[in-house]
């Protein structure tokens, strides 16, 4: 047999077996229900103890000229979820209008600055996890200054969830995040293929969802993928685990940025309960479970009440009701 079709074979029967592999490890209903119970292990009681800032400060770095709902929708959702305190390090121009939309943020206007990485560098021991990218558009510079925010993130280890323009960013230099245990990428469908085919060099098999985020979690050395979509799939490059908690068929745009806020703040959570909490489970993967589980949740009691007419900020009303639906149950 020629070397080519050698090769060709053997990718074949890889791809059979991860695909058995990963059939495996697909959550039935009731992996789902003991999924959500783990989520709800790792959700820190409130107490008249605590201070303010100890259940999460929380930092979105995006929002450019173009783009302030996106980085708005990801760190008001941080708040709703339970975070105590959320900042915006954005665009100059981005931050007037951030700060109009709501006075519970903290705007920072660094992100076109020279000195940028320094700007934010200065708050990252404070902020417990970051969320990278809603609205942060494709310019050279600030896409230079978010590497740095990224290598300074990861020198603190602080915990990161990369999302939207940030996964552009990841696409050109997978390097960035290669083997960086607290970070969870979470891309929509586009995003992904644009991930998986910069880092695996080939088109994504569409017929293997779950291999295909299985391989990309594997290739970037086990960090956390959440592939959104009709379900979503996430896994660690070890678990694939499937979230199908019903939303709607309203497809507005702002869902995955309240996804990806949300789970600036169940990652700061789950790391701090640890794997005792969440049953040996990757504590990122069932930070993730729990995220895409909640916006769904809020997608659904929102089109109950507003139907066709359902937008982001509709959902993130919803944020309260759904939480306790799923976690306080
Ligand atoms: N209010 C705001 O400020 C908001 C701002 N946002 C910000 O916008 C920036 C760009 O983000 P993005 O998601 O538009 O990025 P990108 O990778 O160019 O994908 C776009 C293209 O992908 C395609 N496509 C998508 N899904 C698909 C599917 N399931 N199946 C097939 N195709 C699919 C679709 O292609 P089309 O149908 O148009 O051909 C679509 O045009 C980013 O900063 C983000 O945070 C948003 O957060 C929203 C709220
Ligand atoms: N076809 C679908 N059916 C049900 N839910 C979906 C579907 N597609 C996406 N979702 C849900 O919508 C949420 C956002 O996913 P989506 O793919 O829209 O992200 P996005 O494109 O990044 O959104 P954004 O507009 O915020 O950038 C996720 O919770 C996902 O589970
Ligand atoms: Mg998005």
């Amino acid at each position: 047999m020629a070397l080519g079709s050698r090769c060709g074979a053997i990718r074949a029967c890889r791809r059979v077996l991860e695909r058995a592999f990963s059939l495996h490890k697909v959550h039935s209903v009731k992996d789902m229900e003991n999924t959500l119970q783990l989520v709800r292990n790792i959700i820190p009681p409130l107490s008249s103890t605590k201070h303010k800032g100890q259940d999460g400060r929380i930092g979105v770095v995006g929002g450019c000229q173009e783009y302030t709902g996106a980085p708005y929708f990801a760190a008001i959702s941080a708040l709703k979820v339970g975070a105590d305190l959320s900042h915006v390090f954005c665009a100059s121009a981005a931050a007037p209008v951030i700060k109009a939309y709501s006075p519970e943020l903290i705007v920072h206007p660094v992100l076109d600055s020279p000195n940028a990485v320094h700007e934010v560098e200065k708050w990252l021991p404070r902020l417990h996890a970051l969320v990278v990218g809603p609205g942060l558009g494709r310019d050279d510079a600030l896409l230079r200054n978010v590497q740095g925010i990224l290598e300074a993130s990861k020198a603190r280890d602080i915990p990161v969830v990369i999302d939207a323009d940030g996964l552009w960013l990841v696409a050109q230099q997978p390097a960035l995040i290669q083997g960086y245990q607290k970070a969870v990428l979470t891309p929509n469908h586009m995003e992904f293929s644009r991930l998986y085919d910069a880092v695996l060099r080939g088109p994504v098999d569409s017929d293997d969802r779950h291999g295909s985020v299985l391989r990309l979690s594997r290739a970037l050395g086990n960090v956390t993928v959440v592939q959104k979509g009709e379900r979503d799939i996430l896994s660690n490059g070890q678990q694939v685990l499937v979230c199908s908690q019903e939303g709607s068929s309203r497809r507005c745009g702002g869902q995955g940025d309240l996804l990806s806020g949300s789970l600036g703040v169940l990652v700061h959570w789950a790391l701090l309960a640890g794997p005792e909490k969440t049953n040996g489970s990757s504590p990122l993967l069932v930070a993730a479970f729990g995220a895409c589980s909640l916006t769904r949740q809020c997608n659904h009691q929102a089109f109950q009440k507003h139907g066709r007419s359902t937008t982001t900020s509709d959902m993130i009303a919803e944020v309260g009701a759904a939480f306790s639906k799923l976690f306080e149950t």
